[in-house]
């Protein structure tokens, strides 16, 4: 009967022979990649198709709801602690042993900060993010003194003034978009931009890199990689514009970042001065190092907060506390920020729980072992925060929003929301500050419901973010005393 198939359709059977050879190829090369690892004590996994290795799987979790790190956690739950895949060509392994990231993400002479192809090509090569150890060392140095305690303190200010500006057009029924205001204060505090044409034709230029940065670094003009690349350009001339204006002597109501940069007072203690490109880089860096972050965590924080009706009503004792102390009538210091403990709490474990950047990245500079596992040279390296940030041997109900659970829970290494040691983030202080502020008059000055709570990710985004962006319909508060009755 075989025969007679041959026979009469000698073409379809042998595609098929040619498939069935394919699959069983396939399944052989898997299984010798998985079982592969115990010969050599290399860490376990799937390789995946030669030469593409796992990039479609990869690429399939970047486009779906559930979020890239799906990716990652499902053989997480498969291989454990550390675990061994390809990407893009490369061999990746990922860790979330506490010990294992403190001995990678403190020793740069071993582990060297490394990024994806297309993440490194849309910031720039002069960025701080790219640079190798000791020009890292010059950028950082410059940037360090753009995150004093005095520009925090500035910055405070700032961005409460911003924030009580727009809770003036926070008219119950409206709908409110928190991106939008973070992405504001970034870009006066960074560059000065506050007419509202050139705010919204950055935040589209950022937004439209934001979604390149995990893309295939395919240079194709209907690419999502070829448009961020061209958002970048259009974001480095209005960067050069901006300077040349600045150096033919226009000034701006404040001491904004570029400006401190362009009259950069460090190589006095020895550290040169950036160059024009350097600068660029680094204030595109700050942009979306310091913006879609913390858009992203105080969206998630809000979303916590609101499905927590008990952390909710201790917030709010705290809250109308420093509101009756003085902030109804005046801005927000640093002073008023360190007297609220319950709601420093409440950030840190948005940010723990949220994991807002999901793992760091780090390249193996020599032959090494990690978690007892042979690691080679040239291997990329990610401590996988997200998974520290959700171990129950190191959190207890992880999946709980629980702030109480500080400090008793701060063990070394167990908190890795901006990351440790020489690469960690720089805006940190101003990044929690900022939360606080954003809770306090948020809490204060409305009460809201929510429109959309879906929990689904956006598709392609670097940073975990909801895909609803977690609207709220702001309600007076008439309505909203009607509402509980
Ligand atoms: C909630 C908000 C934020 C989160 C969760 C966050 C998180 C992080 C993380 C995880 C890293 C990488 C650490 C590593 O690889 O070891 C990082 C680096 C960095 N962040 Fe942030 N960040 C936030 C806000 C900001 C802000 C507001 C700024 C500045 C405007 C900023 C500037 C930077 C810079 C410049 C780096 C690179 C540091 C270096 O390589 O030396 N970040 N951030």
């Amino acid at each position: 009967m075989l025969s007679k198939l041959v026979e009469e359709h000698p073409y379809l059977c042998s595609h098929v022979a040619l498939l069935c050879f394919l699959l069983f190829c396939q399944k052989a090369w898997t299984l010798w990649c998985t079982n592969y690892p115990s010969l050599s004590n290399i860490p376990p996994g799937n390789r995946g198709l030669p030469f593409l290795g796992e990039t479609l799987q990869f690429m399939a979790a970047i486009n779906n709801t559930k979020g890239v790190y799906e990716f990652v956690q499902a053989r997480r739950l498969r291989y454990g602690k550390c675990f061994k895949t390809k990407l893009f060509g490369e061999t990746h392994v990922f860790i979330s042993g506490t010990e294992s990231a403190k001995v990678i993400l403190n020793n740069e002479e071993k582990f060297s900060k490394k990024y994806m192809k297309s993440i490194a090509e849309l910031v720039g090569r002069h960025s701080l993010l790219c640079a190798t150890h000791q020009h890292h060392k010059l950028i950082r140095g410059s940037l360090f003194s753009l995150f004093s305690t005095q520009s925090l303190s500035s910055f405070v200010k700032l961005f409460d003034s911003l924030l009580l500006e727009a809770t003036t057009t926070w008219k119950s029924g409206s709908v409110l978009v928190i991106q939008d205001e973070t992405l504001k204060a970034m870009c006066k505090m960074l560059i000065s931009i506050e007419n509202g044409y050139q705010l919204e034709s950055m935040q589209n230029e950022v937004s439209r890199l934001g979604e390149a940065m995990l893309a295939l670094p395919v240079r194709l003009p209907w690419t999502r990689f070829y448009k961020g690349l061209q958002a970048r350009k259009r974001i480095m001339d209005i960067l050069e514009k901006t300077i040349s204006e600045r150096r033919s002597g226009i000034a701006t109501s404040h001491v904004d970042f570029l400006q401190q940069l362009l009259d950069d007072k460090s190589h006095d203690d020895g550290i040169p001065m950036l160059t024009e490109k350097e600068i660029k880089d680094n204030i595109l860096t700050m942009i979306i190092a310091g913006q879609d972050t913390i858009a992203n965590a105080m969206t998630w924080m809000i979303k916590f907060v609101d499905e927590n009706p008990l952390v909710f009503n201790t917030l709010m004792k705290e809250q109308l506390e420093i509101e009756k102390n003085g902030s109804r009538n005046s801005y927000l210091t640093v002073e008023a920020l360190n007297e609220m403990p319950y709601a420093s709490k409440v950030v840190k474990e948005a940010l723990r729980k949220a994991s807002v950047v999901q793992w760091l990245p780090r390249v193996a500079l020599e032959d090494c072992v990690i978690e007892g596992y042979k690691i080679k040279k040239g291997w990329n390296i990610n401590v996988d925060a997200r998974s520290i940030h959700h171990d129950p041997t190191v959190h207890n109900d992880p999946g709980v929003f629980d702030p109480s659970r500080f400090p008793a829970e701060s063990k070394p290494y167990s908190f890795l929301a901006f990351g440790m040691g020489g690469r960690a983030c720089l805006g940190k202080n101003m990044a929690k500050a900022m939360m606080l502020v954003f809770l306090h008059r948020f809490i204060t000055n409305c009460k809201w419901k929510v429109i959309d709570s879906d929990s689904s990710i956006q598709k392609g985004a670097l940073f975990t973010k909801l895909k609803s962006g977690y609207p709220v319909r702001l309600i007076s508060t008439k309505d909203a005393q009607n509402q509980t009755m």
